[in-house]
């Protein structure tokens, strides 16, 4: 599927690093480092615009290695870029770590993965289906 995007960051369009990855890795495009103490957080800007095809999102994803490291994540869990935004994706990070972390030009600080979404129409009923289930939720089969 074709993206068109556009490019006004300073650095390569995103890539697929490997043959199966699912997300392409987004830069920050920022100038000067930016520094993220504990529990701060920024909303940092890509440089990319792009047009998503209706029927599309691009989901925002954490990447787990600044997670694990350095408690680097996404304050919004997963960003949605809805396919009629036009403005620059931004990432919103949020440092959950118990150390100051710097997120410099350039660093790979999210990934974007593309998906087919379903449009529903709500319809009001007075009851629901029976399930096994039921209401049982949040743990109630044990853990
Ligand atoms: O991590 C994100 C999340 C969103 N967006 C952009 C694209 C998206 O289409 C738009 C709106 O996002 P969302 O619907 O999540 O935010 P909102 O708080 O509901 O804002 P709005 O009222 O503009 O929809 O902001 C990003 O660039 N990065
Ligand atoms: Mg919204």
């Amino acid at each position: 599927m074709n993206i068109n995007i556009i490019n006004k960051s300073n650095f390569k369009l995103p890539k697929y690093e490997t043959e199966g990855a699912a997300g392409l890795d987004l830069q920050a495009n920022i100038i000067e480092p930016i520094v993220l103490e504990p529990l701060d957080r920024a909303l940092i800007p890509t440089g990319l615009f792009i047009s998503i095809p209706l029927g599309y999102e691009g989901q925002i994803r954490g990447r787990s290695g600044l997670a694990l490291k350095h408690g680097i994540t996404l304050a919004n869990g997963i960003g949605t870029i809805d396919s009629d935004y036009r403005g620059e994706i931004k990432i919103i990070l949020i440092n959950l770590g118990k150390e100051t972390y710097t997120i410099n030009p350039g660093d790979r600080i999210a990934q974007i993965v593309f998906l087919k979404y379903e449009k529903v129409e709500l319809k009001i009923v007075s009851e629901l289906d029976e399930t096994y289930r039921d209401d049982g939720g949040f743990g109630h089969s044990g853990y």
